[in-house]
């Protein structure tokens, strides 16, 4: 496992749980939390009421040990920080070997998910490579909340061995072979969840809540079509699923972070006042990019690109939005 957040700490939990014998190592930059969880058995700073039953010696600073000694390498930090993360690790080092991500984000600067990223720049063939995705919040894992995951490879088999890895009482797992889908929807619902929490922010109720996420699903269908014209059901958990518990939930922080910055937080205060990261603040700049190359129709990511990054109103910029809605 390479991050060490809430959501590493759930799928480590998760695995943990799960039966099928397996070693688990860890990985995380932080080292007073390493020694905290060596000691203590518990991450100190994300779902720390989770008990961390992997020994000692398998979790460390050190991302060469970590990754050399794994057949699976899960990627588990924001995407932002990705390219950071992996400064030590070169193709080589993951030749071989399936890399997981469990990562909802654009990689900054490239403009490219996870799945291409690993592809183009380390060089890991797109059948080696896994998405997990799924309506499913750290939080929830670690109350032991029945949640749903899609774990997504173009190599099915692969993905199934994985989601079996992954199966416990709480945790249900599907397959699915769109993983270029699967990813962007993950991207973009976090934009969504944002603007959710934008208009929450601003005053707006359940009534045009309901109408801004039957908008966002259809931005997302037009966006991955697009991209990656296969047939899908954009029904399914790991697309709308996805969108509606970010956009709705009291764990979400990407909601949380829009909620601050429509109640009129600066983005800078609002993300000192969060301990964990909101990928769609990274995530809306990289689509705002991406989608130069493909001019899909994208009114609410667009208004959330205009007040993250160019300080329009979000009062004035979610009015203007009410009148391309439907
Ligand atoms: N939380 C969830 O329920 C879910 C999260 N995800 C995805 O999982 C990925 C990881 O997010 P999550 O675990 O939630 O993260 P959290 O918000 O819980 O934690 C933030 C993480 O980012 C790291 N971090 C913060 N600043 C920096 C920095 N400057 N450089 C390097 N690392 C930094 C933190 O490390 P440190 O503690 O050392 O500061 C910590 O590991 C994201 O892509 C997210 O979208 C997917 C599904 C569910
Ligand atoms: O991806 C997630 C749930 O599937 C978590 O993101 P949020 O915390 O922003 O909802």
């Amino acid at each position: 496992m390479i991050g060490g957040g809430s959501w590493a700490t759930a799928i480590v939990k998760m695995l943990s749980d799960n039966t099928t014998a397996k070693e688990i190592f860890w990985w995380m930059r932080n080292a007073e939390a390493i020694t905290h969880l060596q000691k203590y058995k518990h991450n100190p700073n994300y779902l720390s009421s989770v008990e961390i039953r992997i020994p000692e010696s398998h979790i460390s600073s050190d991302i060469v040990a970590i990754v050399e000694q794994a057949q699976y390498v899960i990627l588990n930090v924001p995407a932002a920080f990705l390219k950071e993360t992996l400064k030590d690790v070169t193709p080589a080092m993951l030749k071989g070997k399936k890399i997981i991500s469990a990562i909802k984000g654009i990689v900054p600067d490239e403009n490219q998910i996870i799945g291409e990223f690993l592809n183009q720049k380390y060089e890991v063939p797109l059948e080696d490579i896994v998405v997990i995705s799924g309506p499913c919040h750290a939080e929830e894992v670690a109350l032991e909340k029945l949640s749903y995951l899609t774990i997504a490879s173009l190599n099915l088999e692969l993905a199934g061995t994985f989601a079996n890895l992954l199966s416990t009482r709480y945790i249900k797992t599907n397959v699915s072979d769109d993983i270029f889908g699967t990813e962007y929807a993950a991207v973009l619902k976090n934009i969504y969840a944002v603007a959710s929490g934008i208009c929450h922010g601003v005053g707006y109720g359940d009534n045009f809540q309901a109408v801004l996420i039957s908008n966002a699903i259809r931005e997302i269908k037009r966006f991955v079509d697009a991209v990656h014209p296969i047939s899908r059901d954009i029904k399914e958990s790991a697309y709308l699923g996805d969108l509606l518990v970010t956009a709705y939930s009291q764990f979400s922080r990407n909601r949380t972070f829009g909620n601050m910055v429509g109640k009129g937080y600066t983005v800078k205060s609002a993300q000192l006042e969060m301990n964990m990261v909101a990928e769609g603040y990274y995530a809306v700049k990289c689509m705002h990019h991406i989608n130069k190359k493909y001019k899909v129709d994208m009114p609410i990511s667009r208004a959330v690109y205009a007040i993250l990054y160019e300080k329009h109103s979000p009062h004035i910029e979610m009015r203007l939005l009410t009148e391309q809605l439907n």
